[in-house]
């Protein structure tokens, strides 16, 4: 019989204690902002050490001021472009120059643009898919092996409910999320004999300044608060077997596992129609 799963897609007896990150160093990317900043509270809480890195590095240092103070853990910041074309070697140099090694991975920095394909700046296009795609990938690569070597931390690669169907009026962002999300599920395929967790977050429309760069057209449902969709991800981490795919929120879960199963012909003119609203 199976036991019963949560909306994290965890099961009930999957549930452990929550682990502890002392001694092991997290590079949370987009930290300076919304679900950044609240992964990086949790880890820190949890004892790891922080690469925090965004564009915004005031608003890393307070973050690193105030984790330093509350956890006594070290916390460096990178003020850094990750859409940026030096951005891997800059943040690997940065590391390296720290004498650091990277045991979980946090690839959160992101954005979305909103309205028709044919319209959009061809330029901010262009930024969307290096810093969403481009830099998964690329950070990913980069400090894969020493993750699955330490076999102590976690990849989170924020996907999103927008990575279950094509999305009009999104169609780049959609497309970068369900990139993200089939790259992560292959990775725990790939991972699953080391102690590395991997996992893909797919929140739905969530309270952060993600709406005042996409426009509030983006959003679908009701907002979620940032520290909750944290806390439902550190729990999946927290189980004995983490899912490769965590959906935040019961509703999100339903809609996202429907959106998998019908045609593309049915679901795309559903989700314009949404989007439309
Ligand atoms: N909010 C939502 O409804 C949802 C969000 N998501 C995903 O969650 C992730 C986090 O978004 P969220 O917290 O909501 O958004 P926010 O806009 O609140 O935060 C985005 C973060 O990404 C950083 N960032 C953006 N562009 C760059 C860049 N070029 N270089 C470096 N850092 C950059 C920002 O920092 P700075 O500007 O200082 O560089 C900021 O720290 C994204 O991947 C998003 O797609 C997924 C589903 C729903
Ligand atoms: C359209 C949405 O609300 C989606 N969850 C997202 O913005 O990532």
């Amino acid at each position: 019989m199976h036991s019963p799963t949560t909306h994290d897609g965890t099961s009930r007896r999957d549930r452990s204690t929550m682990r502890d990150y002392t001694g092991t160093t997290a590079i949370v990317t987009g930290a300076s902002a919304g679900l950044g900043v609240e992964f990086a509270r949790a880890l820190g809480g949890r004892g790891a050490n922080l690469v925090l890195v965004a564009r915004r590095g005031d608003r890393l240092e307070t973050l690193a001021e105030e984790l330093r103070d509350a956890h006594a853990v070290d916390v460096h910041t990178l003020a850094l472009d990750l859409a940026s074309p030096e951005a891997t070697e800059t943040l690997v140099a940065f590391v390296r120059e720290k004498g650091l090694t990277i045991d979980s991975l946090i690839n959160n920095a992101g954005f979305a643009t909103h309205g028709e394909f044919i319209t959009t700046d061809p330029a901010r296009l262009d930024e969307e898919v290096r810093l969403n795609v481009g830099a998964v990938v690329a950070f990913t690569r980069a400090f894969l092996p020493e993750m699955t070597a330490s076999g102590r931390g976690v990849l989170v690669n924020l996907a999103s409910t927008a990575a279950f169907q094509p999305v009009p009026l999104m169609a780049v962002y959609g497309a970068t999320k369900g990139f993200v999300l089939d790259f992560t599920h292959a990775l725990a395929y790939e991972t699953r004999h080391t102690g590395l967790r991997v996992t893909a977050l797919c929140p739905g429309a969530t309270k952060t300044e993600f709406f005042d760069i996409a426009g509030d057209g983006a959003r679908v449902g009701d907002f979620a608060v940032p520290s909750e969709v944290v806390a439902v991800a550190m729990r999946a981490l927290d189980a004995r077997r983490t899912p490769s795919k965590i959906v935040a929120g019961a509703k999100n879960s339903i809609s996202s596992a429907i959106a998998r199963v019908l045609p593309r012909g049915l679901v795309t003119p559903v989700t314009a129609r949404l989007m439309a609203e």
